[in-house]
């Protein structure tokens, strides 16, 4: 089965998926990075297309990635698709959360266009904390621990299912 981590913005799904997928020894596809790699900067693509037209990319980017027996990270609202949340059913689907305490040591740095300070970061995951939770196999928290702890709890989980 694909293993897709989900989560809001700043979780770690990038970090760990990246970790996951060496762990396990499966190749790593991070649907935010093939849309980039494709069509540039996504602050860009929100700019000057809008974000519907992201949306429609990401659920290619999000077809082609589930199709491989790979460890996927989703962006953050890739999961907002109806079409993308039928198609988790067939996946083992990991759900990572985190505080506002620890996400605002995080977002700091990084060009989000849905996410311009801990206010909106906030209201995006009370937007979609139970829509995560309904469409999860497994959920961990990132918060407080180091990141090879969480990796491998997540992969001991992933082994246990497979
Ligand atoms: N367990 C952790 N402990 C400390 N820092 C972490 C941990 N997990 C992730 N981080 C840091 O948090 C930031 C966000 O991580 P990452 O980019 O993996 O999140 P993401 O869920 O992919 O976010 P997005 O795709 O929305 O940008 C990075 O700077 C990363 O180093
Ligand atoms: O949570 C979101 O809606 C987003 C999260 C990022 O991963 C990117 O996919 C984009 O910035 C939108
Ligand atoms: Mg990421």
């Amino acid at each position: 089965m694909t293993v897709v981590l989900i989560g809001p913005p700043a979780a770690g799904k990038t970090r760990i998926g990246k970790r996951l997928a060496t762990r396990l020894g499966r190749p790593f596809i991070d649907t935010d990075h093939e849309i980039v790699a494709e069509h540039g900067p996504i602050a860009q693509i929100f700019a000057d297309h809008g974000e519907p037209y992201f949306r429609r990319l990401e659920r290619e980017a999000v077809v082609r990635a589930l199709d491989q027996h790979a460890v996927v990270s989703l962006g953050g609202g890739a999961v907002l698709d109806p079409q993308t949340q039928a198609d988790l059913a067939a996946a083992s689907v990991i759900l990572l959360t985190v505080d506002a305490d620890a996400v605002a040591a995080r977002i700091g740095t990084t060009k989000r266009p849905l996410v311009t300070d801990l206010a909106s970061w906030q209201a995006l995951v009370d937007s979609r904390a139970e829509l995560y939770a309904s469409l999860a196999d497994y959920s961990t928290d990132t918060s407080t621990r180091p990141l090879d702890a969480i990796v491998e709890e997540i992969a001991l989980w992933v082994e246990g299912n497979r």
